[in-house]
Parts: C-alpha cells; sequence; structure tokens
C-alpha cells in the first residue's frame, strides 16, 4: 500500500508571479497533473504545503481519484528538506510504509519508473534515481519513518542539503542502463515561466 507524497511548499520565485503549484498548465493545474501521474501507484497522496496555500492546493485536487491528506508545515520556508520530513510524518498515518515522495513541478512522472522505484526500494530504505551525475531526491522512494528521522537529525544538526539524510540510509542508486526502459522527462523540473510555457505546449501536443 505504497503513498505518494507531493512537496509543494516552495514560494516558486524564479517563476515570478504566483504559486507553480497550482498554475494552469495547459489547462490543469501543475500539481493536479503531478497527482494524476501517481494515480495509478498509490494508495493515498499526502500533499505538503504551506497553511495559506490548503485552499488552492485542495481546489485543484479536487474529485482526485485517491484519498488526499494534507502535511502543513508547521513553520513555513524551512526548505524541501523539512517539507519532506512533514509529508513522509503524514505517510505514517497512515498504511504505507514507503512513499515516492515527488516535487509539485514534474508534469511529465513516468509512473512504470515510480513502480520501479517501490519495487527496487524494498527492503531496503530508499530508491534514489541518477540519471546524470545528480541524485534526484524529490524523484525518489523512501521507508517513511526512516527518512523522516533522518531528515529530523539532519535539521537538528544545522543541514539543509536534502542528500545529507539519504546518506544515513540503506539506499538503492537507479541510475545508467537501469532507467533506459523509462521516460527521461520524469526528472524534468518546471521552474520559470519560459520553462512553464515549453512544457504546456507539449502537454497540449
Ligand atoms: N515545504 C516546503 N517545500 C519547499 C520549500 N522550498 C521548496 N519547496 C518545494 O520543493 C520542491 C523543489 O523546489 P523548487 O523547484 O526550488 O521550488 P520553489 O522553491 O518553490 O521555487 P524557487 O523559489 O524558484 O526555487 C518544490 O516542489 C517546492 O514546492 C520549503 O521551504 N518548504
Ligand atoms: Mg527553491
Amino acid at each position: 500500500m505504497p503513498a505518494g507524497v507531493v512537496v509543494a511548499g516552495g514560494r516558486s520565485t524564479r517563476f515570478g508571479e504566483g504559486d507553480k503549484a497550482v498554475a494552469d498548465l495547459a489547462g490543469v493545474p501543475m500539481i493536479r497533473r503531478v497527482a494524476d501521474r501517481l494515480a495509478p501507484v498509490v494508495d493515498v497522496l499526502v500533499v505538503n504545503c504551506r497553511a495559506d496555500q490548503r485552499a488552492s492546493v485542495a481546489a485543484a485536487l479536487k474529485g482526485y481519484d485517491r484519498p488526499v491528506r494534507f502535511a502543513i508545515d508547521p513553520d513555513p520556508d524551512e526548505g524541501p528538506m523539512a517539507g519532506i520530513r512533514t509529508g513522509l510524518r503524514e505517510v505514517e498515518a497512515t498504511d504505507a510504509a514507503y512513499a515516492f515522495v515527488a516535487a509539485c513541478d514534474l508534469p511529465f512522472l513516468d509512473a512504470d519508473l515510480v513502480a520501479h522505484l517501490f519495487e527496487r526500494a524494498a527492503s531496503h530504505d530508499a530508491a534514489v534515481p541518477r540519471p546524470t551525475e545528480w541524485f534526484e531526491t524529490t524523484h525518489a522512494v523512501y521507508r517513511a519513518k526512516t527518512m523522516a528521522d533522518a531528515c529530523d537529525d539532519a535539521l537538528a544538526s544545522g543541514e539543509t542539503k536534502i542528500i545529507e539524510p539519504l546518506f544515513e540510509l540503506d539506499y538503492v542508486v537507479v541510475e545508467g542502463e537501469e532507467l533506459d526502459a523509462f521516460d527521461e522527462a520524469s526528472f524534468e523540473n518546471v521552474n520559470t515561466r519560459a520553462e512553464f510555457e515549453a512544457a504546456a505546449e507539449r502537454l497540449r501536443e
């Protein structure tokens, strides 16, 4: 019974005016596109955001196929790692031991890849893809409690890089040819207006 977590508590500063999470991307709010991509492979969706985003995010997810639970940042603007921690704590309140954690700006997510990451994480603490030199930590599967605890430890020691808690875990790296079967666009995140417009063009095709 895996869960999905969408982390959406950022300020979208590169995007400019408005919250990119709920921005209309070719007719569908971006976070709804992420959620819809995840629906076939998760039983429950946890959305992490700030209290002031809750109403607009809930509207964007109205009628969603899976139960939606909100995990509101106790303190806003503590960074993505705090968002992951808060989202995973909410997962602990469900039946799910593992969760796929996604940023809110991944409109091309490949559900087959997400399913593969769940398989690879089994009996480990995490499965993190590395399509380039970078680990995609906001496109990865974690054992919820273990990663939330590791994030708490990292935050308590003043660490903000999302990669740090990972190194405390028994994690599997998914890279190289293992990624060939999947859509590399799954990792494409949307930050600027220009990237947003380009993504909208492709989604309209
Ligand atoms: N809860 C929480 N989530 C965050 C925070 N900062 C970023 N995020 C989320 O982390 C993911 C990746 O962050 P970015 O792509 O940098 O998004 P962003 O910070 O809103 O945008 P920029 O201001 O342009 O960096 C997004 O889904 C954000 O919503 C934060 O302080 N708290
Ligand atoms: Mg940011």
